[in-house]
């Protein structure tokens, strides 16, 4: 009986010695792994009753920048956010406009094709901050059911960040940029003008609404048939018929930013290249008066020694762009960009241009904007005073067939002067000067006819007109 205490009590004395001796391993390896497995096994359980999957997005990436996915998503969700959330961020944008974004800790939810998808902000809080900035970190964590796990990451994302991102182009504040010799400067652009302010033949408008929406919605389709996502347009016309303010009108309808390119700033071919190379996707880049720009027109060597303003610019002209270096540019950019690109060219003389800068596949499109008919002077009236109809319309329309006015010049007349000129009186106005436009062009035709000859009309007649863009 003493031998056997004896033996348990040395049993024990080596057990207790080994354990003394096996702890630190115990503490640094063994006891780690036997949580880590139950951890793991808890993990699974909870996984195995808990059917929801998590997505998290960042706000910010691993190198501290903004997280292009987070943004989307924050815009995505602000018609939402208003709608549905109790706790709200507002903020104040550039352009004046208020937005609101779910604060932090809010939960709202979004349906996709039947299904529910939850959307909450949460924010962890980094131990050692690197900066003050860097101390908190918001994230937006997606949750949905497992069942529709292929639904979510193949369609849903794809579709959020997509409409995200038009809501954030449709916000943004466009830019206008204007050249130096290799850079651009860059301003806001705010011009007002729409299609709808536009007049002209209202067939005509409307096709080039439709072919301008469906340039900027075919990215599949232009690469389906192996052609750069560009487009080139023609605008042709007199002086004062919309040109410009159709170049505006475009960037307002496509949300594009505007490129005005004055090529007699650029000293030559490279700095041209530079330049293009530097534009952006989403842009119209516009050559203003091309035929005056350069020493490209067709008749530079036949103008030589007249007194034409263009021809005098032309030879004044420092720049040594060329028009093979203008072709090249303008090819190899197309050539090497994938991106939404427009391209515009303006003058007022379309046959002093070479025919190789504005063939087809080059500018796609012509474009002429000319003098006002009555459906262009039926815009006017409405925008500048508001009428649809009235009784002198009837003899403006038959002044107008018989003039060439341009709308700069219908424009001018209807816009009031003074606080008492009410529609009526600018009405009159426009007709005392179809009138006397009329009675000149007769006399002009005529002269023998002449009787009266203080006739100091602002509209431009025809004749008057050719002598001028010749
Ligand atoms: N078709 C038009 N529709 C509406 N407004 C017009 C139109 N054409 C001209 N205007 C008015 O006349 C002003 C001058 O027009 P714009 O500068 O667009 O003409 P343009 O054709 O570019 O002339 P230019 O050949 O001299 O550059 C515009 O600000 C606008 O108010
Ligand atoms: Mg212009």
């Amino acid at each position: 009986m003493t031998k056997s205490w004896m033996t348990a009590s040395v049993m024990m004395g080596i057990i207790m010695f080994v354990y003394q001796m096996m702890q630190p391993i115990i503490q640094q390896t063994i006891r780690p792994f036997i949580l880590r497995s139950c951890n793991r096994y808890i993990q699974r359980f909870l996984a195995c009753t808990n059917p929801y999957i998590e997505i998290s997005i960042d706000e910010c990436t691993e190198h501290h920048r903004q997280n292009g996915a987070y943004v989307a998503i924050q815009a995505y969700l602000r018609p939402k956010t208003s709608e549905l959330a109790r706790s709200m961020k507002a903020q104040l944008c550039p352009n004046k406009k208020l937005i609101l974004n779910m604060a932090d800790y809010e939960e709202i939810y979004d349906e996709f094709e039947g299904v529910k998808i939850w959307w909450y902000v949460g924010k962890t809080f980094s131990p050692r901050p690197a900066a003050a900035s860097d101390f908190e970190h918001r994230h937006l964590k997606l949750q949905f059911h497992r069942q529709h796990r292929e639904l979510i990451t193949s369609s849903y994302i794809t579709h959020v960040i997509r409409e995200g991102e038009a809501i954030l182009l449709q916000d943004r504040r466009r830019k206008l940029y204007s050249n130096n010799h290799t850079s651009w400067n860059r301003l806001v652009f705010d011009h007002p003008v729409k299609f709808h302010h536009i007049a002209m033949d209202p067939v005509k408008k409307k096709e080039i609404i439709d072919d301008l929406i469906s340039f900027s919605n075919g990215k599949e389709y232009y690469e389906e048939i192996g052609k750069a996502w560009k487009r080139g347009y023609l605008l042709y016309g007199p002086p004062g018929t919309g040109k410009s303010s159709m170049v505006a009108a475009m960037a307002n309808l496509l949300n594009y930013d505007i490129y005005d390119l004055e090529l007699t700033a650029v000293k030559d071919n490279s700095d041209l290249r530079i330049l293009m190379q530097a534009t952006s996707n989403k842009s119209i880049i516009v050559i203003e008066d091309i035929d005056c720009s350069l020493n490209i027109t067709r008749k530079r060597k036949d103008l030589v020694g007249t007194k034409d303003k263009e021809v005098v610019q032309e030879f004044c002209n420092p720049s040594r762009v060329t028009l093979s270096g203008l072709l090249n540019v303008i090819d190899g950019l197309w050539s090497a960009s994938s991106g939404e690109r427009i391209i515009v060219f303006t003058t007022n003389h379309i046959e002093n241009i070479d025919p190789a800068l504005i063939r087809k596949g080059r500018m796609d499109k012509h474009i002429e904007m000319s003098y006002c008919c009555f459906e262009g002077f039926k815009v006017l009236a409405k925008n500048y005073l508001k009428l649809d109809s009235h009784e002198l319309f009837g003899a403006i329309e038959n002044l107008i067939s018989e003039n060439q006015i341009t709308p700069a010049d219908v424009a001018e007349h209807l816009i009031p002067k003074t606080m008492n000129d009410d529609p009526e009186y600018c009405l009159k106005n426009l007709i005392q000067a179809l009138e006397k436009a009329k009675e000149n062009r007769l006399l002009t035709a005529n002269p023998q006819e002449e009787t009266k000859t203080e006739d100091t009309s602002e509209i431009s007649e025809p004749q008057e007109l050719e002598e001028k863009t010749d």
